[in-house]
């Protein structure tokens, strides 16, 4: 079974038995996909030779994950804790290019800090050095776009690559990061895989949180509560199910519309950056996954 499906089954199971989540059915069927955002010039890398923007695709789906600590980072202008540092990571490449694999092997969260932005102390620097320490141990001597052509065009190899190479990529279930791997390898236009369709939603804090503002996920009372007063959930149960729910409310949408899973998130997501949603709390849990 694929990975895409792996997680499609899991997620209806899940969604089958939520008791902390439900999808609305009706909200749902009467959601109408939007537009697809254009891409960022600025705050991504896009300009690189093709081997540096595949290493940029790479080293930043290896550290595309603390929305956990996000309200504590230092953000740059009109910039969410994402962009901050796709942004930072971008210039980085502009300046000095990629790391190596050896640089990456003997990362510091002292240098990843210098590199955003970010006070040395603060535990997702020490967390993203190990991402990238762990990312310099699995590409050995290899650059990115030798990984991404290892998957032989497939999106699915690739996100079972990276899950099976590095430990923070083991979301099981829901495999948020590597699933988004591919379907960055196709946005940042640095490779062909036949299998975009396959992958289902990326499985974050944002989009589900869009869905709740659109009604389409209800919250129980207590969990709503305490998202709403910016609690930390503790990961799995009610913030799996948050999950679960939400990449199954996006297959339902993608099966009635015939629009992909990956664009509907892309759309979705998009959304969420809007300030009266960004106003509202989405739930937040400290994790390695997103
Ligand atoms: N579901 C989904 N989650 C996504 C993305 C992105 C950005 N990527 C796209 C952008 C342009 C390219 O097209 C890339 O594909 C980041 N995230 C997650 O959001 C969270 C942070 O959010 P905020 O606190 O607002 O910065 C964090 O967990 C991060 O991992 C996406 O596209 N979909």
């Amino acid at each position: 079974m694929s990975l895409p499906d792996e997680v499609r089954r899991h997620v209806a199971d899940v969604a089958g038995r939520a008791r902390f989540v439900t999808i609305d059915r009706e909200t749902l069927d009467a959601l109408e996909p939007g537009p697809i955002p254009p891409q960022d010039a600025t705050r991504h890398f896009h300009e690189g030779e093709p081997a540096d923007v595949a290493d940029y695709v790479l080293t930043l789906n290896a550290i595309n994950f603390g929305s956990g600590w996000f309200p504590t980072l230092r953000k740059r202008p009109d910039s969410s804790g994402y962009w901050t540092i796709a942004w930072a990571l971008a210039d980085r490449f502009r300046d000095r290019g990629p790391w190596t694999p050896a640089e990456l092997r003997g990362m510091t969260a002292e240098e990843v800090a210098g590199v955003l932005g970010q006070e040395p102390g603060h535990h997702l620097m020490a967390l993203y050095a190990e991402a990238l320490r762990a990312l310099g141990a699995f590409l050995g001597e290899r650059r990115a776009a030798d990984v991404f052509a290892a998957a032989d065009g497939s999106a699915a190899r690739l996100a079972r690559a990276v899950v099976d190479g590095m430990p923070f990529y083991r979301d099981h279930g829901l495999y948020k990061r590597a699933q988004i791997l591919g379907s960055d390898v196709a946005t940042f236009g640095i490779g062909e895989l036949r299998d975009l369709d396959e992958l289902t939603m990326f499985a974050d804090n944002l989009v589900p949180h869009v869905l709740r503002c659109a009604g389409a996920l209800v919250y129980d009372e207590d969990l709503a509560a305490a998202i709403d007063e910016g609690d930390l959930l503790p990961l799995h149960r009610a913030e799996h199910e948050i999950r679960c729910c939400a990449v199954h409310a996006v297959e339902l949408l993608s099966a009635r519309t015939g629009v992909p899973a990956r664009h509907l998130d892309a759309w979705l997501w998009d959304a969420g950056q809007r300030p009266e949603v960004k106003a509202r709390p989405r739930h937040r849990c400290r994790t390695v996954f997103y």
